[in-house]
């Protein structure tokens, strides 16, 4: 598991935060974090938007309490507040403390009530949404102009990201402590609109009695080795490559993303192929000898079976790479020699399936990618990289990673062999497979975003090492 300062990039369930408000009722208090929480929402709209007519949506939890505040709170800045309760809070409870103490006016919670409102504050449900909210509520949200949720959209799923029910799309949403898996993943990350996460004073033993399990990926969550002057090719690593004939340029992209990151030596054995490999990139070694006799080289640790191969090429390579133990990274050509039955693969190290790679392999994966990737990675044992516009990186221990870091420009044909030829030499320099998993998706991220615009995938290896470099460095300063 990461360690207790890794909280920092906790992205703790709505399930969880139950958990941590649970704990923190046992010390602060839930009256004090939710004053805090409203404040800081009220506090967040008026950093962004002109005094306007504000209605304030409240629900009957602890997520209408924090509506409450920030109704006061804004009432007090002389902002015109209005507050339409869904239904009361339980007597006794947090939220009932606020709705007591907010005293300004109340309204129906109805459509024509949004639609007057410059701003409406969705304090509807948050972290306890558990099932598709009613016709009527999703008629009131859709009803306004614009909106800012507290905490969740009251129509996101917090755990998965899911849509519960087609719904209006949020200016902002403020959340608390933590971001949670919803604002990162798709669609939620997208209906949140601008998310803001308040730091509320939650005291840290709170969030680590939550027991979170799924993180955001960053430099700190794991450490990428950096130069050393004692360094030698075999230190920094040896990256092998599974060379096909038919289809050379996959296996050159991952051998160039390979080495552009930083292994010390990139060699493709390539059989009766050798000679496409041979021009070009004189720093590559071609192997030509047969795989069996390449393998009695014990340097030779981490292994690269799929890009650019085809399925009668993957049968007469993977099996041989696991049964000599080898820590294998399988992509494409791999998976899809596999099939429907992942089973195949049990013994690599890491998978890197696109959706539609997953999808032959395990079956769709329906709303919770989280839980199917999870499941994917129990089931043959191996660290999967579900890649996507936010990737999620599962270990067989159940530990997740979240990956937001990363750019629409890495959406082209070859992306996915450059960042299985990083994530190879993440493994060759002696990482865990799923810390080079998270690192490899992370540096092949910050390279999009420094490549520009529309950059071709040969432009990606440029930037590479000094995406390491500022991944070494933002780990040092955590
Ligand atoms: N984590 C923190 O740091 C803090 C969070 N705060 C805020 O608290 C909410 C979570 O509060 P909670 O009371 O647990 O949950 P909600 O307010 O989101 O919702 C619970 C109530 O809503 C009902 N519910 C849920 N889904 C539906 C639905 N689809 N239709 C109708 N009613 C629904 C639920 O009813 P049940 O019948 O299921 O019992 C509850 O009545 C968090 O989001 C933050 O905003 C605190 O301020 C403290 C700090
Ligand atoms: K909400």
């Amino acid at each position: 598991m990461p360690m207790k300062s890794d909280l920092r990039f906790s992205l703790p369930t709505p399930a969880q935060c139950g958990e941590m408000d649970r704990k923190a009722s046992e010390t602060i208090g839930i009256s004090a974090l939710m004053d805090r929480a409203g404040w800081a929402v009220a506090q967040a709209i008026r950093a962004r938007f002109a005094p306007c007519r504000v209605l304030v949506l409240c629900g009957p939890g602890n997520n209408g309490g924090d509506g409450y505040v920030a109704a006061r709170y804004l009432e007090r800045a002389g902002w015109s507040v209005q507050v339409a309760p869904l239904a009361p809070p339980r007597e006794g409870s947090a939220a009932f403390g606020a709705a007591a103490q907010y005293r300004g006016r109340i309204t129906d919670f109805a459509p024509e009530n949004a639609r007057r409102a410059d701003l409406v504050i969705d304090a509807v449900f948050g972290a306890g949404l558990d099932r598709p909210p009613a016709p009527e509520v999703v008629a009131v949200l859709s009803a306004a102009r614009t909106l800012v949720a507290i905490d969740l959209p009251s129509t996101v799923n917090g755990t998965t990201g899911a849509a519960l029910v087609e719904g209006p799309d949020y200016r902002m949403s403020v959340t608390f402590v933590r971001p949670k898996p919803g604002h990162i993943l798709y669609p939620g990350r997208e209906i949140c609109g601008e998310l803001i996460c308040a730091d509320i004073g939650m005291p840290e033993v709170c969030l680590e009695a939550a027991g979170p399990t799924i993180w955001l990926n960053g430099p700190g969550l794991w450490h990428v080795p950096a130069m050393s002057p004692e360094d030698h090719k075999y230190r920094r690593g040896v990256v092998s490559i599974c060379a096909g004939q038919v289809m050379p340029g996959a296996t050159r992209l991952a051998a160039a993303g390979a080495r552009a990151s930083g292994a010390g030596l990139v060699r493709i054995s390539a059989g009766e192929g050798a000679a496409a490999y041979c021009l070009g990139a004189p720093g590559l070694v071609i192997d030509d000898g047969p795989l069996k006799t390449l393998l009695e080289d014990e340097r030779r640790r981490v292994w690269l079976c799929g890009p650019g191969l085809t399925e009668p090429e993957v049968a007469a390579s993977l099996p041989l790479l696991l049964a000599s133990e080898r820590i294998v990274l399988a992509d494409a050509g791999a998976l899809g020699w596999a099939g429907s039955e992942p089973e195949k693969l049990r013994g690599v190290s890491v998978i890197t399936p696109h959706i539609g790679e997953f999808t032959r392999l395990f079956g769709a994966p329906g709303d919770d990618l989280v839980a199917a990737a999870r499941e994917a990675a129990q089931r043959i044992g191996a660290v999967v990289v579900l890649k996507g516009a936010v990737s999620v990186i599962v270990s067989p221990d159940g530990r997740v990673a979240l990956n937001d870091h990363a750019s629409p420009a890495l959406a082209t044909a070859g992306s996915g062999d450059t960042l299985a030829g990083v994530i190879a030499t993440m493994l060759a320099a002696g990482m865990a497979p799923w810390e080079a998993a998270c690192a490899g998706v992370w540096l092949h991220g910050e390279a999009g975003m420094r490549a520009g615009n529309w950059p071709i995938v040969e432009a990606l290896d440029a930037h590479l090492g000094d995406a390491r470099a500022k991944a070494i460095a933002l780990a040092c300063e955590i």
